[in-house]
């Protein structure tokens, strides 16, 4: 079961979903099907235990069990799946299993109990119920209790599909029935199949959530200008820094993900050096400019990754933060002087962002920030710290279609070497 592996091997629910379908050799519907129902779980995960708990007079202590209530649950809430659809399914995973097979009755009254109180569950509304407490406490320290409360909300919707496109934003927002956001992104109105749109295949665009899309356009790269973009696969970043006539050298520990990043590139027919090698240990001529954006927890990423939530824990930030910081002594070593650095991470949490941007200067002397302003990034102002860092919440870029708002949590910061 997907949900119980993600939770116990705390990996990413991608992965395992990509496993899974290539072990059971699952058609691409019921992939998509099974990965639906895995998502809404774990965005609420917490309504769900909630709930079960508080109908159960004694909660089964196989963990299994109570996954798959979960998932049953999941579909009769918050899917469109007949009730007696989600049972049957539920039922029927449970007699594939030799410990649950006897389950079949249980499993059984306690979903059909949740489908008649569906109401009543959905009436409970603390969207601090979907949060794991020590992400709560955090959220509530570093941005206070309303912001937080925001940004709990916000998890508990999906998230939309932005597009960076490579030119003629305003003909391919039209072209593509989308809107163009203030900070250039395009943002889709529907959900749909991404290869079958007008210019997938040509290589006009690729997806990039708006906030993604925010780094590379502040690294503000010029033709010709060799810039290094230390932790780049799957490339949505690269892809931007090429396009702008940049010579890229994409460095990337993993081999595998760089051969996403090779493939996504050719698609969009832009070329750019490669390297599968740990950025620590990156030897080149001084660069340019470089782009980091640093392996993170991706707790601003919760509304398209809600297992994030639950997998992560206060010792990745913690080893995560301290990788960040080697990577920032790195990225400065190999930059010329008068070289521009773009820091960025797709975290919530302070130690991956503030403090990063704080621990660097006060390491590195020979650098200053370079203030990011409105007029940079489409007049849009409401993500500009008063230091000049760029701090995106799940809750901003509020558009009149709530459905549509919104955009990843991310922190950006960037620095340039003092020409000595
Ligand atoms: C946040 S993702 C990068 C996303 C990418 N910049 C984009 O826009 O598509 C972080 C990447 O850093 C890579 N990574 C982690 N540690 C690294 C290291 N020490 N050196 C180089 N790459 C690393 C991971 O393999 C992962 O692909």
């Amino acid at each position: 079961m997907a949900v119980t592996e993600t939770l116990k091997r705390r990996v990413p629910l991608d992965d395992v979903m990509e496993e899974l379908a290539r072990a059971e050799r699952l058609p691409p519907r019921d992939e998509a099907l099974a990965r639906a129902i895995a998502i809404v779980t774990f965005r609420r995960l917490g309504t769900l235990g909630h709930a079960l708990r508080s109908r159960l007079n004694k909660p089964p202590k196989d963990e299994r069990l109570m996954h798959l209530l979960a998932i049953g649950a999941a579909q009769i809430l918050f899917l469109d799946v007949p009730d007696h659809a989600a049972v049957d399914s539920a039922v029927a995973l449970a007699q594939e299993d030799p410990k649950l097979h006897h389950a079949g009755g249980f499993i059984n009254a306690v979903l059909r109990r949740v489908a008649r109180e569906r109401e009543q569950i959905l009436g409970e509304s603390d969207p601090f119920l979907d949060t794991p407490t020590w992400l709560e406490e955090r959220w509530i320290a570093q941005y206070g209790e309303e912001q937080a409360t925001r940004i709990a909300e916000a998890h508990r919707s999906m998230a939309s599909v932005d597009l960076t496109v490579k030119s003629d934003s305003e003909a391919w927002a039209e072209r593509l029935g989308g809107v163009l956001l203030p900070t250039g992104s395009i943002r889709l109105k529907e959900r749909t199949a991404i290869r079958e749109l007008p210019g997938f295949e040509e290589g006009a665009w690729w997806v990039q959530d708006a906030a993604a899309a925010l780094p590379a356009r502040l690294l503000d790269p010029k033709p010709g200008e060799r810039i290094a973009d230390l932790c780049a696969a799957p490339g949505g970043k690269t892809a931007q820094l090429a396009s702008a006539g940049a010579a890229v050298l994409a460095v990337d520990r993993s081999a595998r993900r760089l051969q996403r990043l090779e493939e996504n590139l050719a698609r969009l027919k832009l070329a750019v050096e490669t390297r599968a090698i740990d950025a620590e240990k990156l030897e080149a001529e001084p660069f340019d400019a470089i782009l980091l954006d640093a392996p993170c927890s991706a707790t601003g990423t919760i509304r398209r990754h809600p297992d994030v939530a639950w997998t992560k824990s206060e010792e990745d930030i913690r080893k995560l933060s301290a990788l960040q910081g080697r990577l920032l002594d790195k990225a400065a070593d190999l930059l010329r002087p008068g070289g521009r650095l773009v820091y960025c991470t797709c975290s919530l949490e302070a130690e991956e962002g503030e403090r990063q941007a704080e621990g660097f200067l006060a390491r590195h002397p020979e650098f200053q920030r370079l203030p990011v302003t409105p007029g940079e990034i489409g007049g849009w102002s409401e993500g500009i710290t008063p230091e000049g860092d760029l701090r995106t919440l799940p809750f901003h870029l509020a558009l009149p279609e709530h459905d549509r708002s919104g955009l990843d949590g991310f922190f950006v910061a960037r620095f340039v070497h003092k020409p000595s």
